[in-house]
């Protein structure tokens, strides 16, 4: 079990038959050859929007690239869906937050094709300072056209990045082997890394304008990159300045590109990418497609043979490690756990799931004026009080309390959104006294009932790979959280044990295990803490029966128990 499986050990509650997997544009086979003993892969080429959305409701993973539009409605038709993979780096054809909320987790391959992006705009750089592509096309229709083709040197220009992320580092350092001088612009770089490549760091965009002979612009497509470069910008450029494009198309605006060109603002332009792909020939897309000082092409930035082996193993390797329920080395919508930290929660994600499944069953249904809380503590003793990233915890914790009544599927991905729709506040403390632990580590979930009548306690403990709780309400108890349970609260009176067992054996009923869990010493003698009592029961004549059955069972048997002799409740558990 981890914080993304289901207790019940089948992966990301998948429980009918072999995951599925659809993968609508060209993946490299590397990567899916991973997953093809494991899922049923389905590579569906040419997909339209409707028909991914008639078709996606049966997968379980969708991989794609740049051409798939992840929408709301999408991921909304996905009910099976546990992970959008990007075969690459840009996510702005996704719907993140979309995603997010349910608990769709969203993985992309953050460096496989940085190498081939930053290549490429070398290509185009050089590619628009010699007129390659104008030269290649001429001499194709037989033309020689050599004083009409002369182009400039790119050693000792300065080039302009804006966004010195990977693609924008690696475009420094290949532009700096070239003997440009390179200046760039990223209000989030490190300056220490800049500085070691050589590269100059200014503050503003507008003050680099004016000097570079290339400007390349490197950031991920966001609201505040639209429209970075405009027409006020272009034309406060030279007038021989070259601008390459290799991130989203948008970042500068098009129709400024198109008429920042034919004006002479700039001398010309290299375009891989574009605010619609392919661009509509009526569009300033097409026109900048077609313009004769442009090189275009069609994003290529990363399609090379290399990036796409990457890519696909990268993002392949993390969705067969999701449907099999671990963790993602390279979310984009989920809380970043190190293997490491992970292998050691994992036990306790276990735990506190089967823990928070117990407390809504138990204390939830209980008759006789019991109500569950809202508001609970996780407090962690022992080895787990030094964890400091509980994320995984937490999230169990959530999809344990309300497994029973709601079909959210809960992960660390969404978890805090789930616990704020349905109203529960979850604090974590970190006990380091050791004095109120016996074992190398106890979780306690305390939660406060509703109605006022005090407070509800589970603990457990997980010991050589198996789980126990240790105590339910008032009561100290030892079992295993494991399949269908019966609780029986009753007056602990000699003659119990035998009326439950003929109740059960009349309806061919097995006992699995059974464990009486008696009161706590301290209650027992009424000492401060044990909340109101539910039923009129004298004090330290309680005990709960904790009975361990092969299959579910009926109103029937659950009300035969309920009317035995001494018997206060009976709750029907499934853990
Ligand atoms: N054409 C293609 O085939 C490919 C395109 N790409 C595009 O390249 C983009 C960049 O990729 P990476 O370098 O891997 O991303 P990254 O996240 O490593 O770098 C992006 C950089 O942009 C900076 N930034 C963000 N907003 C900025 C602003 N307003 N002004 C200046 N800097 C800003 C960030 O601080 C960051 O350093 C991707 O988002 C993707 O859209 C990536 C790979 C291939
Ligand atoms: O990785 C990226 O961001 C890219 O733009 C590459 O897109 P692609 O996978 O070639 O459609």
């Amino acid at each position: 079990m981890t914080p993304i499986a289901t207790s019940n050990g089948t992966a990301m509650g998948i429980a009918d038959g072999r995951p599925r997997i659809l993968i609508p544009e060209k993946v490299s086979p590397d990567g899916l050859a991973m997953l093809e003993p494991h899922f049923d892969v389905d590579v569906k080429l040419g997909l339209t929007p409707a028909e991914l959305i008639s078709q996606i409701p049966a997968y379980h993973g969708l991989i794609v690239r740049s051409e798939t539009k992840v929408t709301e409605e999408v991921l909304l038709a996905g009910k099976k869906l546990r992970v959008v993979a990007r075969a690459g780096v840009g996510v702005d054809n996704i719907n993140v937050p979309a995603a997010t909320s349910r608990g769709i987790i969203v993985v992309n391959s953050p460096s496989g094709n940085i190498l081939a992006a930053a290549e490429h705009t070398i290509a185009l750089l050089l590619a628009t300072a010699r007129n390659i592509g104008k030269a290649d096309g001429s001499l194709k229709q037989g033309g020689w056209e050599r004083s009409k083709l002369v182009g400039i040197e790119v050693g000792r220009k300065v080039l302009g990045i804006v966004g010195l992320g990977k693609v924008g580092m690696n475009v420094a350092r290949m532009a700096m082997g070239l003997g440009m001088q390179v200046i760039a612009v990223d209000p989030y770089a490190n300056p220490d890394m800049a500085r070691q490549a050589g590269v100059d760091l200014a503050s503003d965009l507008k003050e680099i304008l004016p000097v570079v002979d290339f400007l390349t612009i490197h950031t991920p497509l966001l609201a505040t990159t639209l429209d970075l470069v405009g027409e006020e910008e272009f034309k406060s450029m030279k007038k021989t300045a070259r601008v390459l494009n290799v991130a989203r198309g948008g970042v500068y605006n098009e129709a400024a590109l198109v008429k920042a060109l034919d004006e002479g603002w700039i001398a010309g332009a290299g375009i891989d990418v574009f605010t619609s792909e392919p661009p509509k020939p009526d569009t300033a897309a097409g026109q900048i497609t077609r313009h004769p000082k442009v090189v275009a092409t069609p994003h290529l930035g990363a399609s090379t043979v290399e990036a796409q082996e990457n890519v696909s193993i990268d993002v392949c390797t993390q969705v067969l490690e999701i449907l099999r329920g671990g963790l993602p080395t390279s979310a984009v919508n989920a809380p970043i756990i190190l293997p490491e930290e992970y292998r050691k929660l994992q036990p306790f994600v276990q735990l506190i799931e089967k823990m928070g499944r117990l407390y809504t069953q138990h204390f939830v249904r209980t008759k006789g004026g019991l109500v569950g809380g809202r508001n609970f503590e996780l407090i962690y003793h022992g080895d787990l009080a030094g964890m400091s990233n509980t994320k995984p915890l937490y999230a169990a914790l959530v999809k344990g309390l309300v497994a029973s009544f709601s079909d959210s599927h809960v992960n660390i991905v969404n978890a805090t959104l789930i616990a704020k729709e349905k109203g529960i506040k979850i604090s974590e403390t970190h006990s380091h006294q050791s004095s109120d632990v016996t074992y190398a580590n106890l979780v306690t979930l305390r939660a406060h009932a509703e109605d006022g009548s005090g407070e509800q306690v589970i603990e457990g403990y997980a010991s050589d790979k198996r789980l126990y709780i240790s105590k339910l309400d008032r009561f100290n108890a030892t079992f295993n959280p494991e399949g269908t349970m019966i609780i029986l609260h009753n007056y602990d009176e000699p003659g119990k044990i035998g009326g439950v067992g003929m109740v059960l054996g009349s309806h061919g009923i097995n006992i699995r295990f059974m464990q009486v869990a008696s009161l706590d010493e301290d209650l027992k003698h009424g000492a401060s803490g044990a909340r109101a009592e539910p039923h009129a029961v004298k004090k330290g004549n309680e005990a709960l029966m904790i009975l361990g059955i092969d299959r579910p069972v009926d109103d029937e048997v659950m009300e035969g128990l309920r009317r035995s002799e001494g018997v206060l409740d009976v709750v029907l558990v499934q853990l």
